[in-house]
């Protein structure tokens, strides 16, 4: 147990999926998974664990931002022996190349949290995703025949920018696709922690056109990702 999760020992599987929202954590646990029991609910941050295609996997939501992130990737890690983490979120499109509903792979994720920024003195460290982990959802994604991107994103700490666009313009003419608040953070503990971390994500809004997913197809426009991510955490 820690202060944040009421799990034992042995209640997590290696393998787990972290989405920011803790209704999504229930939702792919009643619909995905096999078994699904819940493990932890301390401050509503929910946590599942069960089978999918007869192997454990859990899933357990981050909440939104990198602190929290921090804190429940850390724990998964250190105190219930975490091998596979891959966050199935959602990101806001830079690119207009992604459109609504395509999966975007987090190769890299920059990020302005000094989370990061600060536990690496004078360096600008680079947070990558594992590469077998990486290839495998890319494989998984074609092989769905689904639109998926594989490139930069942008882990940040501020959803509302005061810049609004303009606050990204250097990362879009570098390339980076998309902008979530997670995968920074957790390619860091990762690599610390030398287990395996993906993030993925599907485009809900596009921050250069206006585009956007209703709040209804929202859930089922996720329904690819995360047998994606299943798929590759349980290979
Ligand atoms: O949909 P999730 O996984 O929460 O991810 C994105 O949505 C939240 C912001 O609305 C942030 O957590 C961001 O990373
Ligand atoms: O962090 C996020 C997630 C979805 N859409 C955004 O614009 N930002």
């Amino acid at each position: 147990m820690t202060p944040h999760n009421q799990a034992r020992p042995g209640d997590y599987a290696e393998a787990v999926l972290l989405p920011g929202d803790p209704l999504r954590a229930r939702w792919i646990a009643e619909t995905f998974l096999e078994d699904a029991r819940e493990v932890n609910a301390v401050r509503n941050c929910l946590g599942f664990t069960g089978t999918w295609n007869g192997v454990p996997v859990s899933v357990q939501a981050t909440g939104m931002g990198q602190p929290s992130t921090a804190i429940y990737v850390h724990e998964l890690i250190t105190v219930y022996g975490a091998k596979t983490l891959i966050r199935v979120g959602t990101c806001g499109g830079l690119n207009t190349d992604v459109k609504v509903r395509d999966v975007v792979i987090g190769a890299s994720a920059s990020t302005d949290s000094t989370i990061v920024k600060d536990a690496f003195g004078n360096y600008n460290y680079a947070p990558a995703a594992d590469f077998g982990l990486l290839r495998a959802a890319d494989d998984a994604a074609r092989a769905k025949g689904k639109t998926v991107h594989v490139g930069g994103i942008l882990s940040s700490d501020i959803f509302y920018h005061p810049s609004g666009l303009e606050a990204y313009g250097a990362l879009i003419a570098h390339g980076v696709l998309g902008v979530e608040m997670e995968a920074a953070t957790l390619y860091m503990l990762a690599a610390r922690f030398k287990v395996r971390a993906l993030a993925i994500c599907t485009m809900t809004d596009c921050l250069i056109t206006g585009d956007e997913i209703d709040a209804t197809a929202r859930q089922t426009s996720l329904r690819d990702m995360v047998e994606i991510a299943l798929s590759v955490a349980t290979a």
